[in-house]
């Protein structure tokens, strides 16, 4: 079976309180977009995992295979070979890697008929990222807590484009929350996005912007870019160091981002 996990950008990310179990609450839009890897899987003699396209560190362990090693405590799962072609930059704020073990998550309910229900699949999603749990529904969504609880948000872009740049800065997700100090915003996300895209400029703010940014001042150099360039809004994703813009109408504007991975595509 093979499926094609995509990418999300965070529209808005407040950073509310710091949690007694260390993580944070935190209140964002995740919004899905066309990037994505592809990712497959086959029943085989032998389990076999093969990466193609950048590669995560040797010390790691994909969250492909924790994912099969997660559902293989509770169902028999058979040995499968798994080809992963990363698309999706890594450590880039679009949420890949999630991706990629929500959709093996998924691909393992449909290839061995477990019948797990998308709250059941989010369940196992959660124990594997915050992130993770997203890509189960994977359709624009208001993510609260530690981004892993949702609320339908009833927000479509559909038919902007989407302009993303990432400048390969890598920018480690626990560090980046240990440079924000959590507030509550003066205006809800929710309320800030049910105004037109116009007003986001002002109101819709990702918090790890400030101390990235700080950081990492080519990041804030994209971002007027986009907009000098007619972006509607513009904006980090996630923890860095991906920065997107959505325009009303994109010519294309690769040449203006040397040595940075770009991709355009329209929303859905
Ligand atoms: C920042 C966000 C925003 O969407 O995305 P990315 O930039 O990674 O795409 C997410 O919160 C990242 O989610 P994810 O990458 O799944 O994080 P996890 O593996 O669960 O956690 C990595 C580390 O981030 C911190 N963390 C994560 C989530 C959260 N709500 N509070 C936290 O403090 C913790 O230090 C944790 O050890
Ligand atoms: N299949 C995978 N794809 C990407 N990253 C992975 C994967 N498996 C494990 N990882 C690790 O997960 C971390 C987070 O990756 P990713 O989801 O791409 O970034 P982000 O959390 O910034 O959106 C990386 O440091 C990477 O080493």
């Amino acid at each position: 079976m093979l499926t094609f996990p995509n990418a999300k950008i965070n529209i808005g990310l407040n950073i509310l309180r710091k949690r007694p179990d260390g993580y944070h609450d935190l209140a964002s839009c995740f919004y899905p977009i066309g990037l994505s890897d592809a990712l497959e899987a086959i029943p085989a003699q032998k389990a076999a995992f093969k990466t193609v396209g950048q590669g995560i560190r040797e010390s790691e362990v994909n969250l492909v295979s924790k994912a099969i090693n997660l559902l293989a405590k509770d169902h028999r799962v058979p040995p499968l070979s798994v080809f992963l072609l990363k698309g999706i930059p890594i450590g880039a704020g679009l949420g890949g890697g999630s991706a990629d073990a929500a959709f093996m998550i998924g691909m393992l309910n449909d290839m061995l008929n477990l019948r797990l229900s998308a709250d059941q699949q989010e369940d196992y999603a959660r124990q594997l990222g915050s992130d993770c749990a997203f890509f189960v529904r994977n359709v624009p969504m208001y993510c609260y807590e530690k981004g892993d609880r949702f609320e339908e948000i009833g927000l479509s872009l559909k038919g902007l484009q989407l302009f993303l740049v990432n400048p390969g800065i890598h920018v480690s997700t626990p560090a980046a929350y240990a440079g924000v100090t959590p507030a509550i915003p003066p205006l809800d996300l929710r309320e800030a996005l049910a105004g037109p895209i116009s007003g986001w400029k002002d109101n819709v703010v990702n918090d790890f912007e400030k101390s990235v940014f700080q950081a990492h001042p080519e990041l804030a150099i994209i971002k007027n870019r986009l907009y000098d360039a007619g972006a509607l809004y513009a904006s980090m994703s996630g923890s860095g160091s991906s920065v997107y813009g959505i325009f009303q109408n994109l010519e294309t504007m690769r040449n203006k981002f040397k040595n940075c991975f770009v991709w355009q595509g329209e929303l859905n």
